[in-house]
């Protein structure tokens, strides 16, 4: 029989984090231990409308967290400035991090992965818990080594934070990783709309729509000669994430440092 890992999620009242909460409910393996939120100090988390009723203890700080509950993981889905603060001090006390918070800039993310390694701890950061857009970024990279010529356009719900994505951030870089440096367009094209031709990165333009009614949707655009290659996916409901921060949370156990992207814990 495996040994339980003992869990504490930071926003739990969230999106995401409800529904972190609910997978956990279900889950043999998986003991919540705590919650990390600026709000509701002290209170347990059954005294909150809405959502699973564990008998675990509210934190709004995290060092007070840390001291007070033996955990092994902590999963963060709460905003780009925090969520960096939480792992950060996840990894000072020994708590393995699985971050689904997008966000963080490359300094930051180069920061944690030495910290990890100093540690020796586990870490997971992945801007996309999905299985299917996991395999629609790697499905993009295959493509990119034939067709140089890509827009990316990532569509969410009009409540989230950071833009681009994470996800489009991390195809983009996935492509980056196969095709030569190209500035794609017309040489001399110019914005007569400031932004109208999208952020650039490496010569590729991503462009961000932020609708009510949209979760989570991205499709990667190859162009070429006569011919055109969409590869989409599209998450209707956070349920589709669950699979993945499983995993996640599982698979950091076995790790010694920090990975960037679920494919690195995929067969
Ligand atoms: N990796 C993935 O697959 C994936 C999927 C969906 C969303 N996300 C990312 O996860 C993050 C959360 O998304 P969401 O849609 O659930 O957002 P949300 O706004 O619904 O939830 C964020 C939660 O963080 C809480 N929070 C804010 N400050 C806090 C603090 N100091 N301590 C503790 N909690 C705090 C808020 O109260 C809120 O409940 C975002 O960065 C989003 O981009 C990632
Ligand atoms: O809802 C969000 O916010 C999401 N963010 C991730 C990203 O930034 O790539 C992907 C899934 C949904």
């Amino acid at each position: 029989m495996t040994d339980t890992i003992k869990v504490i999620v930071a926003g739990p009242r969230g999106r995401m984090g409800s529904e972190a909460l609910r997978m956990i409910e279900k889950e043999d393996n998986l003991e919540l231990v705590a919650c990390i939120d600026h709000k509701h100090d002290g209170k347990k988390l059954s005294e909150l409308d809405g959502l699973p009723a564990f008998d675990v203890t509210i934190y709004a700080d995290i060092n007070t967290c840390f001291e007070s509950v033996q955990a092994d993981v902590l999963v963060d889905l709460t905003t780009p400035e925090v969520g960096y603060l939480h792992t950060k001090t996840a990894l000072e006390y020994g708590i393995r991090p699985v971050v689904g918070t997008t966000g963080f800039t490359n300094e930051q993310l180069e920061e944690l992965t030495d910290l990890a390694e100093e540690k020796g701890l586990g870490t997971v950061i992945a801007p996309n818990f999905a299985v299917g857009a996991v395999l629609m970024m790697q499905f993009a990279k295959m493509a990119a080594k034939y067709f140089p010529d890509v827009e990316i356009i990532e569509k969410h719900h009009d409540q989230k934070l950071d833009a681009p994505s994470g996800t489009a951030v991390k195809t983009a870089q996935l492509i980056q990783d196969v095709r030569e440096s190209k500035k794609q367009g017309h040489p001399n094209e110019k914005e007569t709309i400031q932004g109208a031709r999208g952020a650039d990165m490496d010569g590729m333009k991503i462009h961000s729509v932020r609708l009510p009614g949209l979760v989570a949707h991205q499709e990667v655009i190859f162009g070429s000669s006569g011919q055109n290659l969409t590869i989409k996916h599209d998450s209707f409901d956070r349920a589709s994430f669950m699979s993945g921060v499983k995993l996640a949370v599982e698979q950091v156990m076995k790790l010694d440092l920090l990975v960037y992207g679920l494919e690195n814990l995929l067969d």
